[in-house]
């Protein structure tokens, strides 16, 4: 015989150390501890189960009596040659194949529906779960990998809690069945027949641990897939312009053929395994029917129950077959549920607090009182001690260099992060003891990089209050100058815009932007470096509803265009975090200090402000 090397064999049947991992395993988690995560999901559908789980006894006793009435056809009827007791016999196999095939019809329709109704409450679930994590959730993940956890390994959940728990009851009650029956017929053979029952065992666990390593590294590089793509796909302007087709491609292929490597594992694994299964069964089966035929020569069998034997043999290897490569399927769909469970375990780093006050709409009345934070797992400060303060109605300007912390401070007033010292206040009540949603609703953003959705033009625009009339939509259009180029796209209000609005120009999309603030009329007003990206026309025009939009609002607006600056209530200028200078145009400009040269500087290069080179290459 051939022997195959031991570390030849371990290659073949396990995958490989990815050292430059796209995505990380999740944690392993041990099967009971899967069950019992999700045994709450099937919540409403239990009573259905019960249902299946009589289908699967009463299934197994219709094919049981059938062998059963095979055996009365070969002794009663074609043995003593007498045709008299065939009749109810042909009447009775009719009657049993009718009753399967309306039991398979409920069967079928039952278990896809109590399936279904799980993955709907699973996939709702984890969807809701990820978007109540925090921003910063999002910014440490592959979002590709996300998708192909609430997508692909939701799935798979599935067929480790139903599927494959109705299964396992199903063969566990045909075994029960068919050995109650073989017992019946001949204890002593039926005996022998179990001796390869502790092999089929062993050869399970052993395989399905293997299993369970190459259907987790499958998992892993399906999520890196997904990332990848959603990254590449997602940045194609980038990629073409630049030329990075090649790249990609390498990354992409990379993946897959991780993918394909940890596919080809699993079924040589499984092929080894089926043979292997195989041997075992061929040899109980010989074992059987070598002491049954002697038991026949010695007449304490007749012929009829030694084919039965047999046939009823065959029928209980093949559950017990089954049982044991339901384990691998078992194991293979837990290297999904740890993704899925890692996900779950995922903690928003914002929460409400428990009896979190309500202030009704606030008055704008904004605070940063000693301001410091840092970015989970980072060691530099973002922002330190900065403090300012709005009053209602005020605009506040925050200006510095690419990198001082203006974002990062308008994060912590959507409290998408919150602060490791110091506190945010609005109308004096700290952030942290607000209820979220009433402080979300307080505040309109308009960000660098305007936020369009796939949808019509109204529904982007309703999209900041979805209970808007028609009469509010069209109002906030014209005050955000949308209206016009609005009415004069193909199907104006009614114009698909395309995903991220790519049928929209930088302008249109930034004054789509400011009619959904619009239309929020919240009491403080974010406004993101609202000119980036515009020529210096466009940035004049957006001027004008800008301040539209900003009258009676309290104004935070990070931004290089010095029109808007220049009329803020007060000026604040970050700097690596800390804040440098703070006053209004004038008291700045007499500081003579970092704004004051920043002022020069655009002064001397662009006539108008709007279309500055950014102010963090003058700053810094
Ligand atoms: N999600 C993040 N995780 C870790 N560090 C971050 C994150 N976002 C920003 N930073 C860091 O925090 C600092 C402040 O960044 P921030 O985005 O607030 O700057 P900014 O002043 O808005 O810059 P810009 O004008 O270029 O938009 C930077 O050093 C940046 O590298």
């Amino acid at each position: 015989m051939v022997r195959v090397p031991r570390h030849v064999l371990r290659r073949l049947l396990s995958v490989g150390e990815d050292p430059d991992a796209i995505v990380a395993a999740a944690p392993p988690v041990p099967l009971r501890a899967v069950f019992r995560r999700f045994w709450p999901y099937t919540r409403g559908g239990r009573r259905w189960m019960v249902l299946l789980l009589c289908f699967s006894v009463i299934g197994p006793v219709l094919d049981g009596a059938e062998i059963w009435l095979f055996k009365l056809v070969v002794d009663d009827v074609l043995a003593p040659r007498d045709l008299s007791p065939f009749l109810w016999i042909a009447l009775a196999y009719l009657g049993l194949v009718v009753g399967s095939g309306v039991l398979g019809f409920a069967d079928d329709v039952l278990s896809t529906w109590v399936s279904e109704r799980f993955l709907l409450a699973l996939r709702a679930d984890v969807f809701r779960h990820v978007q109540s994590l925090s921003l910063g959730f999002f910014e440490r993940r592959r979002l590709g990998d996300v998708l192909s956890r609430v997508t692909g390994d939701v799935d798979a959940v599935e067929t480790f809690l139903l599927s494959g728990v109705a299964n396992a009851l199903y063969y566990l009650i045909q075994v029960g069945v068919f050995l109650g029956l073989l017992f019946y017929l001949q204890w002593d053979l039926t005996l022998l027949a179990l001796v390869i029952v502790p092999l089929f065992w062993r050869a399970a666990r052993h395989f399905s641990r293997l299993i369970k390593d190459a259907s987790r590294e499958r998992r892993r590089r399906s999520g890196s897939i997904s990332a990848i793509a959603e990254e590449s796909l997602g940045n194609v302007a980038l990629v073409q312009a630049y030329n990075r087709q090649g790249w990609e491609q390498r990354r992409f292929e990379r993946e897959s053929v991780g993918k394909f490597r940890a596919a080809m594992t699993s079924a040589r694994i499984r092929a080894v395994y089926g043979p292997i299964v195989e041997v075992v069964e061929v040899s109980g089966a010989l074992a059987v029917m070598a002491f049954g035929t002697w038991k026949l020569a010695q007449g304490q069998l007749t012929l009829g129950g030694l084919l039965v034997f047999l046939a009823l043999i065959s029928k209980l290897y093949s559950p017990l077959r089954d049982l044991s490569r339901l384990s691998n399927t078992f194991y293979a769909a837990s290297a999904s549920a740890e993704r899925i469970i890692e996900l779950l375990d995922q903690r928003p780093q914002v929460v409400e607090a428990t009896g979190a006050r309500r202030i009704g709409r606030a008055r704008g009345d904004v605070e940063f009182d000693g301001v410091s934070f840092r970015y989970p797992g980072t060691s530099r400060w973002a922002l330190s001690g900065v403090s300012f303060h709005a009053a209602p109605g005020g605009t506040l300007a925050l200006v510095g260099a690419s990198g001082a912390g203006k974002s990062t401070a308008a994060k912590l007033q959507l409290r998408f992060y919150d602060p490791d010292r110091g506190a945010v206040r609005l109308d004096g009540v700290d952030l942290r003891d607000l209820r979220l949603s009433e402080l979300r609703e307080s505040v309109a953003v308009v960000l660098q990089e305007t936020l369009v959705f796939h949808g019509t033009v109204r529904e982007n625009i309703a999209y900041g209050r979805p209970e808007a009339t028609e009469a509010d939509i069209v109002a906030a259009a014209r005050a955000a100058d949308a209206d016009e180029f609005i009415r004069l796209l193909p199907e104006g209000y009614d114009t698909m815009v395309g995903q991220r609005g790519r049928m929209l120009s930088g302008g249109q999309r930034q004054r789509l932007a400011i009619a959904r603030a619009m239309i929020r009329d919240a009491p403080i007003l974010l406004l993101d470096e609202p000119t980036t990206g515009l020529d210096a026309q466009s940035g004049r025009r957006i001027m004008e509803p800008l301040r539209r939009l900003m009258a009676g609002r309290t104004t935070i607006v990070i931004s290089h265009n010095l029109l808007t600056v220049r009329d803020a209530t007060c000026i604040v200028v970050l700097d690596h975090g800390r804040v440098i200078e703070c006053g209004t145009h004038e008291e700045l400009l007499a500081h003579g200090g970092a704004y004051a040269r920043l002022h020069r500087l655009t002064a001397a290069t662009a006539p108008t402000p709007v279309g500055t080179p950014p102010m963090g290459k003058v700053l810094s």
